[in-house]
C-alpha cells in the first residue's frame, strides 16, 4: 500500500475538518469587520477546494460531473431491482482512495486489545518517525546533531507557535462577532453575505470561487445559527437557506435536489460538518476472521510483514485499523488464507445487532459481496446454516469465492430476488436484511452518488425496502427459542430508506416491536422529522455518521417478530399496542405460520364480505 493514513478510527469522537488558507474580497467595510474576518476564520479551518468550482449540476443527467462511465451506471439505475448501480457496498475498499495528505498524522500507538488479549510492544514505529525525521537535516549541515536537534525543535516550536496565533486570532474574530449588537447588524447592508442578482448570474455563467462560496457557507450558518441578532432586515430565514444550499450543491458538487435532502436532515452547521466528511476517505480497516485465526495472532503476523495497525475501537474485538502498510494489504498471504476481511466498521455493525447464535438458521437477504455474512457464520462458529442471498447472480460470485476463503461452511449461496422470500424457504430464527439502498452514507467512497440518484431514485428505493422489509418478517420463524429477530440496515442516511421503511413495518405487521440494537454507541433514529412523524420506539434504531463516528453513513434497526396469536389475543383483550396506528393488519391464520404477503386491499374487501354476510344473517340489508 505505501502510504499513510493515520486518521485513528475513534469511538465516536467528532471529524477534524482539514486546514485550509485564503482571503475573501469583501464589499463594504462594514462588512470586512462583522462578516469578513469571521469568513476568513472559517476558511481558515476548512478545506481548500479548487479556485473555480463548476457549474450548478442542474440535473443529473446534464450534470457536468458525471464523466461516462457514471453516465452508464446512470441508464443501468433505472432497473433498481439488482442492478449494481443502486447497489453500495460498506465493505469493499478502494485502498488506494486515501491520500497521505489528507490523513492528519498521529504517533502510532501501542496496540492494546480489548479482548483480554495481551499487548503487543510492536505496533508503535516511533522509532521509524524519528529515523525520518532526522533524514531532513541536510548533509551540508555540520553542526553537532544535538544542536542540529534543538534547531529542529524550535523550528517545530515556531511553527505551533504561529498556529497558536492563528487560533488566538480566530477566537478573537468568533468573540468580535458575538460581541456585536443588534442595531449595528442592522446597520449592516443587506448585501453583506448574500449575493446580489448580479452576482448570482455572474456565477451561473462563470462559476463561482471556491473560497467565495464557502466564506458565504460559513457565513450563512452563522447567522442562522442566531437570526434574530444577524440576519439583515430585509431578509428572511429562508433567503438565507436557499442560498446556503445553492453553495453546498455547487461546493461540494452534489445535484440541488440531494443537497437539500441531506441539508433538511441537520441543523445547519452540523449539515456542513457532515458535508465536509464526506470529502475525507475513512480509515482502511479489516476484521479478523475468528473461524481461521485470533486478532492478536493477526496483527502480529501483518505487524511482522510491515503493516501498521491498531485495534479499532474498544467495541469491537475483531477489528483492526491500518494506517500504513509496505505491502498490498488486499494480498497478503494472511488475506488470501482467509484470515481476516476488507471491511468497514459500520458494516460490523447490522451483524453485532443481528447477534447471531450457534446452531441458528440465519438468513441474509442481499448479501453480496459477503462481509456480513462470514461475519455471521463466525460468530455462529460455523455450525448452524446461513442462507446468504443476494438477487445479482453476478455479485454471487465474490460473495462465493469470499465464503470459500473465509473456510465458511455454514453458508448456502442462492440467488433469489429477496420479495419471493418465504415463499422460497422461511422458518428463521434471525434474517438481515442489508438493504439495497442509495448508497449517501458512503459519498466518501463514491463520489457518483452526489448526482446520481434522482427523486424517482429514491422513491423506487424505498418501495423496493418496503417490500423487502415484510418478506424478511414473514421468513421469521415466530415461534424461535433462540431468536426471532429482523436486522434492518442500510449505508444511507436519508430517512425516507431508513425509519420511513422500519415505520411502515411496523404499521403492516402489528406482530413486530423494535427492540434495542444492543450497540454501545450511535445516534438514535428520529421519531420526528420534517413534518414526518414516526414511531415512538423509533428512537431505538440507529445512525451513524462520518462526521459524529469517523465512519460510513449508516443505519441499523431490530425488529422482533412475536407470534401472531399473542398480538391476537392482546387485541381481543383490548391491549391494544400503542405502536398500532390502526393500519395494522389483524391476521386470522389457525397455525401461526408465515403467510407470503398481508395485502390491505385484499382484506379490506375479506372484511366486508365478512360484515355483509353478518348482517344477512341477522336479516339486516347488506350495505354496499
Ligand atoms: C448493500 S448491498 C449488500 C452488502 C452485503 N450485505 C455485504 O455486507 O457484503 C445490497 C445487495 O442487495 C442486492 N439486491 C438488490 N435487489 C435485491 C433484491 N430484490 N433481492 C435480493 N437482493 C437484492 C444487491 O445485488 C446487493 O448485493
Amino acid at each position: 500500500m505505501g502510504r499513510k493514513s493515520k486518521q485513528k478510527q475513534q469511538d465516536p469522537t467528532p471529524h477534524q475538518p482539514r486546514q485550509a488558507h485564503g482571503t475573501r474580497v469583501t464589499k463594504r467595510k462594514a462588512k470586512e469587520v462583522a462578516v469578513g474576518n469571521a469568513s476568513k476564520k472559517s476558511k481558515q479551518s476548512n478545506s481548500i477546494k479548487q479556485a473555480k468550482l463548476p457549474r450548478k449540476p442542474k440535473d443529473p443527467e446534464s450534470s457536468p460531473s458525471i464523466h461516462s462511465s457514471d453516465e452508464e451506471d446512470l441508464e443501468a439505475l433505472q432497473d433498481l431491482g439488482s442492478d449494481d448501480a443502486s447497489i453500495h457496498d460498506d465493505d469493499e475498499y478502494d485502498l488506494d482512495a486515501a491520500s497521505d495528505d489528507d490523513m492528519p498524522q498521529q504517533p502510532p500507538q501501542q496496540l492494546v486489545f480489548s479482548d483480554e488479549e495481551e499487548d503487543s510492544d510492536e505496533g508503535s514505529d516511533d522509532d521509524e518517525e524519528d529515523e525520518e525525521d532526522d533524514s531532513d537535516m541536510s548533509d551540508d549541515d555540520d553542526r553537532p546533531v544535538k544542536e542540529k536537534l534543538s534547531a529542529k525543535k524550535s523550528k517545530k516550536l515556531d511553527e505551533l507557535a504561529l498556529l497558536e496565533a492563528a487560533d488566538a486570532e480566530a477566537e478573537m474574530i468568533r468573540t468580535n462577532i458575538s460581541t456585536l449588537q443588534p442595531e449595528e447588524m442592522a446597520e449592516l447592508d443587506d448585501d453583506m453575505v448574500l449575493p446580489t442578482e448580479e452576482d448570482k448570474e455572474r456565477e451561473a455563467v462563470e462559476g463561482a470561487d471556491a473560497q467565495t462560496v464557502y466564506g458565504r457557507i460559513r457565513d450563512i450558518v452563522r447567522i442562522l445559527g442566531d437570526l434574530r441578532r444577524f440576519k439583515a432586515t430585509n431578509r428572511s430565514r429562508a433567503d438565507y437557506t436557499q442560498q446556503l444550499i445553492a453553495d453546498i450543491s455547487s461546493y461540494y458538487g452534489y445535484t440541488p435536489f440531494l443537497a437539500e435532502k441531506l441539508f433538511s436532515m441537520f441543523s445547519p452547521d452540523e449539515a456542513i460538518a457532515f458535508f465536509d466528511a464526506n470529502e475525507t476517505p475513512r480509515p482502511v480497516t479489516i476484521r479478523a476472521n475468528t473461524l481461521k485465526t485470533r486478532r492478536r495472532d493477526l496483527a502480529q503476523a501483518l505487524i511482522n510483514r510491515g503493516v501498521s495497525l491498531e485495534p479499532i475501537g474498544k467495541w469491537t474485538k475483531v477489528g483492526l485499523q491500518i494506517f500504513d502498510s509496505s505491502v498490498p494489504v488486499g494480498a497478503t498471504p494472511e488475506y488470501l488464507a482467509g484470515h481476516y476481511m476488507l471491511q468497514s466498521p459500520s458494516s460490523f455493525l447490522p451483524v453485532m445487532a443481528l447477534d447471531p447464535q450457534p446452531n441458528e438458521r440465519v438468513l441474509d437477504m442481499a448479501s453480496a459481496p459477503g462481509g456480513k455474512t462470514s461475519y455471521m457464520s463466525a460468530l455462529m462458529q460455523n455450525t448452524g446454516v446461513v442462507f446468504a442471498n443476494d438477487a445479482n447472480a453476478a455479485r454471487t460470485k465474490s460473495l462465493s469465492a469470499n465464503v470459500h476463503r473465509l473456510g465458511c461452511k455454514n453458508v448456502v449461496v442462492c440467488t433469489y430476488d429477496g420479495r419471493q422470500f418465504p415463499k422460497v424457504i422461511g422458518g428463521f430464527d434471525r434474517v438481515l436484511l442489508d438493504a439495497p439502498c442509495s448508497g449517501t452514507g458512503v459519498v466518501s467512497k463514491d463520489q457518483s452518488v452526489k448526482v446520481n440518484k434522482t427523486e424517482r431514485d429514491f422513491a423506487l428505493l424505498s418501495h423496493l425496502q418496503k417490500q423487502l422489509i415484510l418478506c424478511a418478517i414473514d421468513s421469521i420463524n415466530t415461534k424461535s427459542s433462540t431468536g426471532g429477530y429482523v436486522v434492518y440496515s442500510t449505508c444511507s442516511v436519508t430517512v425516507d430508506e431508513d425509519e420511513g421503511v422500519v415505520d411502515y413495518a411496523l404499521r403492516k405487521r402489528p406482530n413486530v416491536k423494535l427492540v434495542h440494537t444492543g450497540l454501545e454507541f450511535g445516534v438514535e433514529g428520529f421519531t420526528n422529522i420534517t413534518g414526518k412523524k414516526f414511531h415512538k420506539d423509533m428512537h431505538l434504531t440507529r445512525r451513524f455518521y462520518p462526521h459524529v463516528h469517523n465512519m460510513e453513513g449508516f443505519f441499523v434497526s431490530k425488529l422482533h417478530v412475536q407470534p401472531r396469536s399473542v398480538v391476537k389475543n392482546k387485541l381481543a383483550q383490548g391491549e391494544k399496542d400503542d405502536d398500532d396506528s390502526g393500519k395494522g393488519v389483524l391476521v386470522d391464520d389457525e397455525d401461526d405460520q408465515p403467510d407470503v404477503t398481508f395485502n390491505d386491499d385484499e382484506d379490506k374487501e375479506l372484511m366486508q364480505k365478512n360484515q355483509r354476510r353478518k348482517q344477512k344473517a341477522k336479516g339486516v340489508k347488506p350495505s354496499k
